[in-house]
């Protein structure tokens, strides 16, 4: 036998590659919890945290605490550029000051995409769109939204927002009137209606889709939505990263494949009672922490739930496709608009295909309901909390509602105490209360160098709250404040709960408005206070920080 023969003889052995296969992985893994993060990082010496469990690092003290508050605490003790380690080894970087921040957001944008783990779980989610590109077709694909976002066309939606309004209180009068028997009123979990109407709002406003979760809760979309928004939480997110770490699995989980097979996720299948069997035997009891159920579940809501959009959008391009034989009625929902946009054009600048539409109308479902259902839910916890602030707010909403019971555009624009009381609501409990970015290139801020790869941990809570630009009442709610900003204040980045730069929340003056609609209505109609004496908040953060026991409030009716 020639000696290369039988060396790849001697390699082939089944015997032979599983012990490579086994030390290839024992390095690996050894190299990202012990050598890299310990010996050869060149962030190594950077200030931090110490690194924690080898093999989880300071990630149980960010399950274990609020959203913001242990990088907060990091960034006070070790900033302005914090190392911390996450999972098997994974470092980022934490960061406060607003020139790198510039820097990563605003003008090399582009040298700081998404890292790709956070890109496809936000594309599986959320769909894949405006949040998920980069570059030149991120700048197309804006500039052709743009005006579907414009303010002559908010100002034409926001008669929208009010027959589903006037449904939700309907809801909440008949709820209150249904057991209000003493006069006490009754205690209603307010995150969960609210999910409900900014679920009705935004469907209306983004595709036209009368969704009516807020009085129907069998309705097919508000069901997928449900069991999306159920699952939002740290050790899901964490399994989500793990799953999404496999090679293809991404595409995978688009595929029509991912949908038939979804079952196999379910803890009861062979798979699932695998990874539960594992866990058992490493002495972990809490088994849904290790089940892998999230991952069916998502598959199976998103598959229903682009269904609905893609039925939809066939509906809307018929209608224009016969609108010189018979007039489609006019809309301004935000994929009518993009619909008419590609009528008008023939050909000429991008074009948004099927496909594309079906994922943009997910993202504005996506990003535009949960957002602003915890936005309300936080500003409804803060006032339950500070009665006077209450009383100052029904003061200005009730002579609003007085002079035009469905305040328009400009009304709701110019009442200054529901404008305050919403900004400082999104200051204290960003609803994105952090985001990420990757270096795409070796690069440097503020002197420090980053190497390619690294993740950068953008602390959004953490610059709401930051005492060198709001003072050391920052903590407070004040809503008072936004009528005479600190010197310290920084337009661009001391509230950054819409992000900013290109990648900035295309939704925010959207977003503004039907919250503002929302909470005149409630706060003309109702009064909220705490369910019970002790009553403290929950956030519990998955991408968005949500309350997490759904924010009981005893509601009232307001006596005129
Ligand atoms: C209180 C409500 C909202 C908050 C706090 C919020 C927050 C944010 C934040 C922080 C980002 C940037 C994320 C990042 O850079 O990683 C973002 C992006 C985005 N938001 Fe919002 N959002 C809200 C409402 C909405 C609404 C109502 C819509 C649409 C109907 C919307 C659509 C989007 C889209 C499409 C992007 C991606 C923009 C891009 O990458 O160019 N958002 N939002």
């Amino acid at each position: 036998m020639t000696l290369l023969p039988a060396i790849i003889e001697h390699w082939t052995r089944p015997p032979t590659l599983a012990l490579v296969f086994t030390l290839y992985i024992t390095y690996k893994v050894l190299h990202h919890i012990i050598l890299w993060p310990y010996f050869l990082s060149p962030l190594r010496h950077l200030p931090g945290p110490p690194l924690g469990n080898p093999f989880l690092g300071q990630f149980p003290t960010i399950l274990e605490e609020e959203a913001g508050v242990p990088q907060r605490r990091w960034l006070q003790e070790y900033g302005p550029i914090v190392r911390a380690v996450g999972p098997i080894g994974m470092e980022r970087l934490i960061i406060i000051s607003p020139e790198p921040l510039r820097k990563i957001l605003i003008s090399d944008w582009l040298d700081f995409p998404l890292p790709g783990l956070l890109r496809h779980m936000l594309g599986l989610t959320t769909g894949y769109s405006l949040m998920t590109v980069t570059g030149n077709e991120h700048k197309m694909m804006r500039k052709a939204m743009n005006p579907a976002f414009s303010i002559p066309n908010l100002m034409a939606q926001t008669d929208m927002y009010y027959d589903i309004i006037d449904g939700f209180v309907d809801v909440l009068t008949s709820a209150i009137e249904a057991e209000d028997v003493s006069g006490g009123g009754k205690v209603c979990l307010m995150y969960d209606l609210l999910r409900k109407i900014t679920l009705d709002i935004i469907c209306a406003t983004a595709f036209g889709y009368k969704c009516n979760a807020t009085k129907d809760p069998s309705d097919p979309l508000a069901k997928a939505y449900g069991e999306l928004l159920d699952l939002q939480s740290g050790p899901n997110i964490a399994k989500f990263s793990l799953v999404l770490a496999i090679p293809g699995m991404a595409a995978f989980l688009r595929s029509e494949h991912a949908y038939r097979l979804r079952h196999w996720f379910h803890v009861n299948s062979v798979l699932g009672k695998i990874v539960a069997i594992s866990a058992a035997r490493n002495q972990n009891h809490d088994l849904n922490l290790y089940a892998i159920a999230p991952i069916g579940i998502t598959v199976d809501a998103m598959y229903r739930i682009k269904a609905i959009a893609r039925r939809i959008l066939a509906e809307r391009i018929a209608e224009l496709e016969t609108a010189d034989s018979t007039p489609a009625p006019k809309r301004r929902d935000i994929m009518s608009l993009l619909l008419q946009a590609r009528f008008a054009e023939k050909g000429e600048g991008y074009q948004i295909s099927d496909a594309d539409m079906v994922e943009h109308v997910l993202t504005f479902l996506g990003a535009g309901h949960e957002t602003t259902a915890s936005t309300l839910s936080w500003t409804l916890w803060l006032l339950a909390n500070n009665k006077a602030t209450q009383n100052t707010l029904r003061k200005e909403v009730t002579a609003l509602v007085a002079d035009n019971p469905r305040p328009d555009y400009r009304s709701l624009k110019d009442s200054p105490f529901l404008d305050a009381v919403i900004m400082e609501s999104l200051r204290l409990f960003s609803p994105v209360p952090m985001t990420l970015r990757k270096a795409a290139k070796n690069t440097e801020l503020d002197g420090t160098f980053i190497p390619k790869g690294t993740l950068i941990y953008i602390p959004i809570r953490v610059f709401n709250t930051w005492k060198e630009h709001w003072g050391d009442n920052a903590e407070e709610f004040r809503p008072e404040r936004w009528h005479s900003l600190p010197g310290t204040y920084n337009p661009a980045f001391s509230l950054l709960s819409f992000s900013a730069g290109p990648h900035g929340c295309i939704g925010r003056t959207m977003a503004m408005m039907e919250m503002k609609a929302v909470l005149a209505i409630l706060i003309a109609k109702f009064e909220f206070d705490l369910a019970y004496p002790g009553q403290v908040a929950k956030p519990r953060a998955g991408v968005t920080m949500k309350p997490s026991d759904c924010l009981p409030l005893r509601v009232t009716k307001v006596i005129k």
